[in-house]
């Protein structure tokens, strides 16, 4: 089996050659924001624990919230357990766990949008992890995922269970950085990012959704259907972005410089 990542064709690409960057953010325009954590907010650390979030990332994304007047969400592959660790107590709106979890902003309740996965399947990757150099396992609310980045000689290995297990249980398999997440169908970055759309202070605004994991292109899709567009962050690959920002340094200038 190849270790291919994006299930994109270069049919699905905008232009796989080249893509501009985004123009300067303008608050007072009708535009969302829409943003991915690890790889766009924060670098990739080797460790899912060990990313470090710049000490004023917090509050610059709450500041452009309220200039946006809430019409900015951060949508992760992350619990919200997490991202609330990580980030603290800002009053954003936030999607979880691929799209399983949901809370707009200032609210406390998690809106699960995902069955649970299977205990079966939380133990048999979970099992697999451990049998396999003891790889990282991560449990989440709607999901699990196996991090490879210590062993990249078993991704193969592991994504071959992983299929089989998602044939064997009608699951979703997520493939991305250095990761493979088993979820249940029904939910995900797209999917958040449609609801928010459909909800208050979003409705009618024209989304734009920064990421830069295969796993953002199901969000990226979902924009276009709202006249918004996609912009991958990192290295060019193929993508259904439209636009493009080198690094997650490049993304918090062009947040800290919106007008
Ligand atoms: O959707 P995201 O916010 O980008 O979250 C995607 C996954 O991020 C985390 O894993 C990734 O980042 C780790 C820390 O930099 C890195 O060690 C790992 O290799 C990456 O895959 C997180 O642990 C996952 O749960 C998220 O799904």
């Amino acid at each position: 089996m190849t270790i291919a990542s994006p299930t994109l064709s270069p049919a699905d690409a905008a232009n796989p050659s080249a893509l501009p960057a985004p123009s300067p953010l303008k608050t007072a325009s009708e535009l969302s924001v829409f943003l991915d954590f690890d790889g766009t907010l924060v670098e990739i650390a080797e460790h899912p624990q060990g990313i470090v979030v710049p000490p004023h990332l917090p509050q610059v994304l709450t500041d452009l919230s309220h200039r946006l007047e809430g019409r900015l969400a951060v949508v992760s592959g992350r619990s919200l357990a997490m991202l609330d660790a990580f980030l603290g107590p800002v009053p954003l709106a936030m999607a979880g766990s691929h799209g399983g979890e949901f809370r707009p902003a200032g609210a406390t309740e998690v809106e699960a949008l995902a069955e649970p996965l299977p205990e079966a399947v939380r133990t048999a990757l979970a099992s697999f992890a451990k049998g396999h150099g003891d790889l990282v396992f991560e449990a989440k609310p709607f999901s699990a995922a196996v991090h490879y980045r210590d062993r990249p000689q078993v991704a193969e290995q592991l994504l071959e269970f992983a299929t089989d297990l998602a044939t064997e249980h009608a699951l979703k398999v997520k493939h991305g950085k250095m990761v493979v997440e088993l979820a249940m169908p029904g939910s995900d970055k797209g999917s958040a990012v449609t609801r928010f759309m459909s909800m208050s202070p979003f409705k009618g605004s024209r989304p734009l959704f920064l990421g830069d994991d295969v796993t953002d292109e199901d969000a990226f899709a979902a924009v276009r259907v709202f006249d918004g567009s996609g912009v991958l962050v990192g290295p060019m690959r193929l993508t259904r972005a439209l636009y493009r920002l080198e690094d997650v340094a490049a993304v918090h200038r062009w947040l800290e410089n919106a007008v």
